[in-house]
């Protein structure tokens, strides 16, 4: 009996010949915060897109013993496997509360969705908490900070009862509290649910990773605990490579 909340294996995406993701085996488990990193371009955002539907792929993505490769993005999305973007796509003249409300009712008839409410439905109310927004249920989304506007995303994906959240780079514009507060409300997701985390920053993997995968030119080069994947050299030599480069195009263009 597989117990992953999500199984990957195998998973290739190719652009008009060009090989972007080759081969990825990745499981996702309730309980952890999994971060995905590796140099820009490798492959990582690309995968997430083939998990959510967006990429075709050859492999095999299963959740709860159900086979998803060709199904439509939607259908995806209501397997409860949600996902954010690296800009937030929440409705910036609705308030927080209508935001997280629509979010919910997603399976509802448009008509209980126009039909005005009396009070909001406890799990609004309870993730509005969660996410740290319970002040601000009738602040229309597009005044919120940067960072509360990724909070309010990831709580859209959590009234729709996704159970496996792929988050692509929430921390990015985030100021050190922030990134912190972001860290502890991943863990508390984790808690019932399993995290999936591209990332750039370090220092933020290093702090919250329950677990680590490294991608490299659409390869999984190593996966582990931030310890291991640290003291990897194939990892370092990645790293180390492009911070060399970049040194390199920085003394160059000097
Ligand atoms: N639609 C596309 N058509 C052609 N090539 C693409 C397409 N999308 C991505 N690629 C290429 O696939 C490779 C992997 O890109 P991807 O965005 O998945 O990498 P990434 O690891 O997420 O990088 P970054 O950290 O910079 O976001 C890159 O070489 C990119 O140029």
């Amino acid at each position: 009996m597989n117990s992953h909340a999500l199984t990957c294996t195998g998973i290739t995406v190719d652009f008009d010949g060009f090989r972007a993701v080759d081969g990825v085996d990745l499981t996702l488990d309730r309980g952890e915060v999994h971060f995905l990193i590796g140099p820009n371009g490798a492959g990582k955002t690309t995968l997430v897109d083939a998990v959510t539907g967006l990429a075709k792929y050859s492999g095999s993505v299963v959740k709860d013993g159900v086979e998803l490769r060709g199904r439509k993005v939607h259908h995806i999305a209501r397997r409860g496997i949600g996902r954010t973007f690296q800009t937030a796509t929440v409705f910036e003249q609705l308030t927080v509360a209508q935001n997280l409300d629509i979010a919910a009712g997603a399976g509802r008839s448009p008509w209980s969705l126009l039909r005005r409410r009396k009070a909001l439905p406890d799990q609004v109310v309870a993730v509005m908490e969660q996410i740290g927004l319970a002040g601000h249920a009738q602040t229309p989304a597009g005044i919120l900070a940067h960072g509360q506007k990724q909070w309010l995303e990831i709580g859209m994906l959590l009234v729709g009862d996704a159970d496996v959240l792929l988050l692509d780079e929430p921390i990015a514009g985030m100021g050190h509290e922030e990134r912190d507060t972001t860290g502890r409300l991943l863990h508390a997701i984790a808690e019932t649910r399993a995290v999936a985390v591209v990332e750039h920053d370090m220092d933020f993997m290093r702090a919250f990773a329950s677990r680590v995968t490294v991608l490299h030119a659409g390869r999984v080069l190593a996966a582990g605990s931030v310890d291991e994947v640290a003291n990897d050299p194939r990892v370092q030599e990645v790293y180390l490579g492009a911070a060399n480069e970049q040194e390199t195009i920085d003394a160059a263009t000097a």
